[in-house]
């Protein structure tokens, strides 16, 4: 089953066009990978999908819901977790604050943090009580996933993950997305330059060259000639 469908979007900066009639089908708890080097429309898909940015043609629906113009704060609501990209966790808050701050769309009845958050990040609960601006970039990852989690979401959008992140927390941060796919019943939606954490992660992988999606397959499909040609500069 699709559980978001984004077709035929273009979306425009002033008179630039940065989405060409982008699809992208992402499947019920699947992980779902767009990869692309800098500036190609990564980020701009997922504003696109978030609601931050408007597209200016195409569709984009969710659960079989058509998003239109909905604020990012009903597409929130209705189950769409976003972790943006360079974290935007807030530095004076510390990390339970950080981690609260996902309460604003939930019913009273909602608004705690699940504990499994912890055991797929033990680092945040011991250092809960810590300003977010003192922890390490991959921490404030950690944390930017926790806080998305804690609004309950059906699907998580990440915006490269994995950007200046050590080796070992990228690992934590990929079997934390394969536990939330295979436990949780999430579906997952990344853009990313790494292609070796997406080929290792995902199940189903789009490759994005200026404004245009150029492939799209089975992760085990790829031909990662063509795939390693559109990510070189
Ligand atoms: N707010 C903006 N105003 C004008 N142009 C923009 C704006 N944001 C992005 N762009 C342009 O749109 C194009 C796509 O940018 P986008 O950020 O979506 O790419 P990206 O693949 O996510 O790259 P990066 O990895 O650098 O974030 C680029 O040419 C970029 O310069």
């Amino acid at each position: 089953m699709t559980a978001l469908s984004i077709r035929d979007i273009d979306m425009h900066y002033g008179a630039a066009q940065a989405l060409k009639s982008i699809s992208i089908e992402c499947e019920s708890n699947r992980i779902t990978a767009v990869l692309g080097r800098n500036g190609v429309g990564k980020s701009s898909t997922l504003r696109a999908i978030t609601g931050v940015n408007a597209i200016s043609d195409g569709q984009i629906s969710f659960d079989g819901d058509l998003l239109k113009k909905s604020p990012p704060y009903k597409r929130a609501r209705m189950g769409i977790g976003y972790v943006p990209q360079g974290r935007e966790i807030f530095p004076l808050l510390t990390v339970k604050e950080n981690l609260e701050t996902g309460y604003a769309g939930l019913k009273r009845a909602d608004r705690s943090i699940p504990e499994y958050i912890f055991e797929l990040f033990p680092v945040l609960k011991s250092m809960l009580g810590r300003r977010g601006g003192d922890l390490s970039g991959g921490q404030q990852q950690q944390l930017a996933i926790g806080r998305a989690l804690v609004t309950r979401p059906k699907m998580l959008v990440l915006d490269e993950p994995t950007e200046g992140i050590q080796p070992s927390i990228i690992k934590d941060i990929g079997r934390a997305l394969q536990f939330l796919r295979d436990k949780k019943g999430m579906t997952i939606l990344l853009v990313e330059q790494y292609l070796d954490f997406c080929r290792e992660i995902a199940d189903d992988i789009y490759v994005m060259d200026r404004g245009e999606i150029q492939h799209a397959g089975p992760a085990s499909d790829l031909d990662l000639p063509e795939v390693r040609r559109h990510l070189m500069v």
